[in-house]
């Protein structure tokens, strides 16, 4: 006999739990930081663990979990994921965003399903399961880390906690962060992010009526420079689809807004040039890509100041560490974690693809700027990625093999002690 769908949600299993998280609303632009941190923290506090809040930043709070090891003269494993997600539109999904529902076959629909509310939770349930199933006892110290903004570039969430006292006192050795779902039956990780810029570029120009036919318009200017770096764009794309680069090994230039006109109550003045123009871009570039050359291209080709064009570029986060090298985590055996993370994996009865470099970007850039081996890893398989999108949701039955396979990896990693610091 079917129980009601209300006396399921009751109960308090992994499962519900899940939902309760996915429930709180963290999307921008007005996030519920302070409810999910209560969350949280009674989760931890429920499996016996400490914890700390920080606040650097008002009403921005970070929420750091901690299960001692045995020997805390070693540095400690650092599981981070972010508290918030990205708005979602209501409308356009078959089931509200975040009403956390479970269907039928499984599936649970809620914004930050996949990104990133997920492994916040299966955090938590693999420690549960280590301490009360098998009683496990880290030799490492396991600090979670929850922080706000990630999806807005991090700079009051992962990057000021890096940067604090706290963090340094937390003697991080080795961090795993978020990473993306996998399409096949081979868990993807990933050693580096592309590094973003927002991109604006401005143009003015000759004001006149609109039906005059004259040179140097601010619409004409910056159409001119649109072509021109559609044309960039489409050579980047092009390698893409032959299939000589993966799309995270070439610039990528997407526009996401153009702004110009003058407004009028029903619209836009249509018979008059304006004398401003602009447009703003998403870029994201390689590890490896040389970004002074890129600014030299957009000062030479982009926007010229020949054109009567001026750009604007902010680069959200660091792209190189403190010895000027790009910002990514060795994946030889030069890199004992890597190892360790491997033979994890495989002894969990899994398979993990090549490694990748993340064609977004993370909060792990910042833990790499700090020097620190940093790994993105989302355990979903077999799942079709949805991150951002409408209708994201998790299968529960990966939702609980992710809680496996961090145990697996919780084991290992936590009884590795080949580093002593
Ligand atoms: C500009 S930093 C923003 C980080 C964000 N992260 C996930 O989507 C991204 O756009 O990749
Ligand atoms: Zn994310
Ligand atoms: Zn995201």
């Amino acid at each position: 006999h079917l129980r009601r769908r209300d006396e399921q949600e009751e109960e308090d299993t992994p499962i519900t739990r899940f939902q309760k998280y996915l429930r709180i609303n963290t999307a921008h632009p007005n996030p519920d930081y302070s409810s999910a941190i209560s969350f949280l923290n009674s989760q931890a506090q429920s499996i016996g663990l400490r914890s700390q809040i920080l606040l650097l930043t008002p009403d921005k709070p970070i929420l750091i979990v901690t299960w001692p090891g045995s020997d805390p003269s070693l540095s400690s494993i650092l599981l981070n994921s972010h508290l918030d997600s990205v708005p979602a539109e209501p409308d356009k999904w078959d089931h509200p965003p975040f009403s956390a529902v479970r269907t039928s076959d499984g599936k649970i629909f809620a914004r930050g399903a996949q990104d990133d509310k997920c492994i916040g939770m299966m955090f938590l349930e693999a420690i549960r399961n280590l301490r009360e199933l098998h009683n496990f006892r880290p030799i490492r110290t396991i600090h979670l880390s929850y922080v706000p903004d990630e999806e807005i570039g991090g700079l009051d969430g992962a990057a000021k906690f890096v940067g604090s006292k706290e963090f340094e006192e937390l003697n991080v050795g080795f961090v795993l962060d978020e990473g993306q779902a996998s399409t096949t039956d081979e868990f993807r990780v990933f050693y580096s992010d592309r590094s973003p810029w927002n991109l604006i570029i401005r143009a003015v120009g000759t004001p006149g009526h609109g039906s005059r036919m004259y040179d140097n318009s601010a619409m004409e200017n910056l159409m001119k420079s649109v072509e021109i770096m559609t044309r960039f764009r489409e050579t980047q794309f092009d390698i893409v689809k032959r299939g000589w680069a993966a799309s995270w090994e070439v610039i990528s230039v997407n526009p996401v807004y153009l702004k110009a006109g003058i407004p009028s109550p029903s619209g836009f003045v249509m018979n008059m040039q304006p004398s401003e123009a602009e447009a703003g871009f998403d870029v994201r570039m390689p590890p490896t890509a040389d970004p002074d050359l890129l600014k030299q291209r957009i000062a030479d080709e982009w926007a010229p100041a020949s054109r009567n064009m001026t750009f604007q570029i902010t680069e959200k986060g660091p792209m190189r560490d403190h010895m000027g090298h790009p910002l990514m985590t060795s994946i030889d055996d030069s890199n004992p974690w890597w190892s360790v993370f491997k033979q994890a994996i495989s002894a969990a009865g899994e398979k993990l693809a090549k490694p990748e470099i993340l064609a977004s970007t993370t909060d792990a850039r910042f833990m790499r700027q700090k020097g620190i081996p940093t790994l993105g890893f989302s355990p979903m398989k077999n799942t079709p990625i949805l991150c951002h999108d409408h209708n994201e949701f998790l299968q529960d039955t990966v939702y609980l093999k992710g809680i496996k396979v961090y145990e697996s990896i919780l084991v290992s990693l936590s009884s590795f002690n080949g580093i002593s610091s």
